[in-house]
């Protein structure tokens, strides 16, 4: 059975309030002795009760049967037992540079769901230190069908790359297609359908403080990722029972537990807990006017802090299309070290610091302190450009998951036959061009 989206609701962390049916949500309270027809009362928050009123996140669902009902969970013993963790390892980790071709698809004789796909890449800290991250990637060829999910241990930052998503969650169904982007919140319940029969992309699990947009500071009061593109779904509901699983990551593994009905049964909702969706096509992106590459901050989509001002425990950063226009200036981004650690992923079409190697579908991986930057064929083509033109990159959708802490790369993605050996061969090229002071 598939949920129809019923449309959606604009904003960012705002107070939302839907019903499937009217007359559901209580007037003038949230925990009415009965509530409307029939249904139960369910509050779940997503920051401490007392968190700061501009961080407080919390909803109330008014749904069939409370999330209480299900059986015991044992672990979960399906594919992703095996490929779906957080063990990040304690021991020495390498400082190589890192890239990595497409995820593979499941091949014709095997078919896997969005949950069963997810492959853990790389991450750092843990749910039960409420800091880091967990960076997967998926590529599916099956609906979850009569099986939810729901991660107990950070939300959800869904990347797709190939492929739409059609998500069905406790709060309704969002639709996603690559360039979009999907945020689900920890704890809530959801099934991912394909309507293009496959699908691939990447996932960031933030154990940290949930994703906000950044402050402007100077920029002012507009741009960016702009809060009112961020879409919030209208409440979509199924009324069925069966012979059902529900999934749960619960620190660090998964589990499993029966469920006789389905969970996507809130009829109304009201809050700011919520699963958002976010076309990147529409983040408003600045860039220097005059000289130099500015730093990568400039294309900030989301961040989650930690506990020191101004350091995130995640950042999301995009680099969609742009002009170029810097005069004397290195036009594609400089070689670098940076004290954060840096896993990317392409989107759609090519990167601007990287002329081959890293496709739709791949990945990279530069940890802290690790040298990087562009290949020896970028670096001789913008040293020679011609600067009185504009130049415009059109067809483009990178990203970043910045963090704080060291990603370390599990040892399924260290072994795995699709990580490229030779990366480093990339710079290997780059001409001696010190003239000795002559
Ligand atoms: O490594 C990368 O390609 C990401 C990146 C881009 C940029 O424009 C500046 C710094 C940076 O780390
Ligand atoms: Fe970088």
């Amino acid at each position: 059975m598939t949920i129809e989206s019923t449309g959606y609701q604009s904003g960012f962390g705002n107070e939302f309030a839907t019903e499937a049916l009217p007359g559901t949500l209580p007037e003038g309270r949230n925990s009415p002795q009965r509530v409307a027809h029939g249904l139960y009362a369910e509050q779940v928050s997503g920051t401490a009760f007392t968190a700061p009123r501009h961080q407080n996140r919390r909803s109330w669902f008014y749904r069939i049967r409370p999330a209480a009902m299900h059986g015991p969970f044992a672990r979960y013993e399906g594919r992703a037992a095996a490929t779906f963790h957080n063990d990040f390892d304690t021991g020495p980790v390498s400082p190589d540079q890192m890239r990595w071709s497409p995820l593979p698809m499941p091949g014709d004789e095997a078919s896997v769901d969005f949950l069963d796909s997810l492959f853990t890449m790389a991450g750092n800290g843990c749910a039960a230190s409420q800091s880091g991250i967990g960076v997967h990637m998926y590529a599916a060829n099956r609906d979850m069908q009569g099986r939810w999910f729901y991660d107990a241990d950070g939300e959800l930052l869904i990347v797709p790359q190939q492929g739409r998503l059609h998500i069905e969650t406790e709060l309704g169904v969002l639709d996603v297609e690559p360039q979009e982007i999907a945020l689900i919140p920890r704890g809530i319940r959801f099934a991912v359908k394909l309507p293009d029969g496959a699908a691939r992309g990447y996932v960031c699990e933030n154990f940290g403080a949930h994703l906000r947009l950044p402050d402007l500071g100077p920029i002012g009061s507009n741009g960016l990722a702009n809060p009112r593109d961020f879409e919030a779904p209208n409440a979509a509901y199924e009324d069925v029972e069966g012979d059902f699983e529900l999934v749960a990551k619960f620190q660090g593994h998964l589990w499993r537990a029966s469920i006789g009905h389905s969970p996507i049964d809130v009829v109304a909702w009201h809050g700011n807990h919520a699963p958002v969706k976010y076309d990147l096509r529409r983040f408003n992106t600045i860039g220097s006017i005059s000289f130099d590459h500015p730093d990568p901050s400039i294309f900030l989509v989301l961040t989650s802090p930690s506990d020191t001002p101004g350091v995130g425990n995640m950042d999301f950063v995009i680099f969609p299309p742009r002009w170029l226009v810097a005069q004397d200036t290195f036009r594609p981004p400089w070689f670098h070290r940076n004290i954060a650690s840096e896993f990317m992923g392409l989107v759609h079409g090519a990167y601007d610091a990287k002329a081959e190697g890293f496709s739709p579908g791949g990945a990279s991986l530069h940890n802290c302190m690790t040298g990087h930057g562009p290949d020896a064929a970028t670096f001789e083509k913008a040293s020679n450009a011609d600067l009185s033109k504009p130049d415009v990159i059109r067809d483009t959708m990178a990203f970043m998951f910045e963090a704080r802490f060291v990603i370390r790369p599990t040892q399924q993605a260290i072994d795995a036959a699709h990580r490229q050996r030779d990366y480093q061969a990339c710079w290997a090229g780059l001409q001696k061009h010190f003239d000795g002071g002559r």
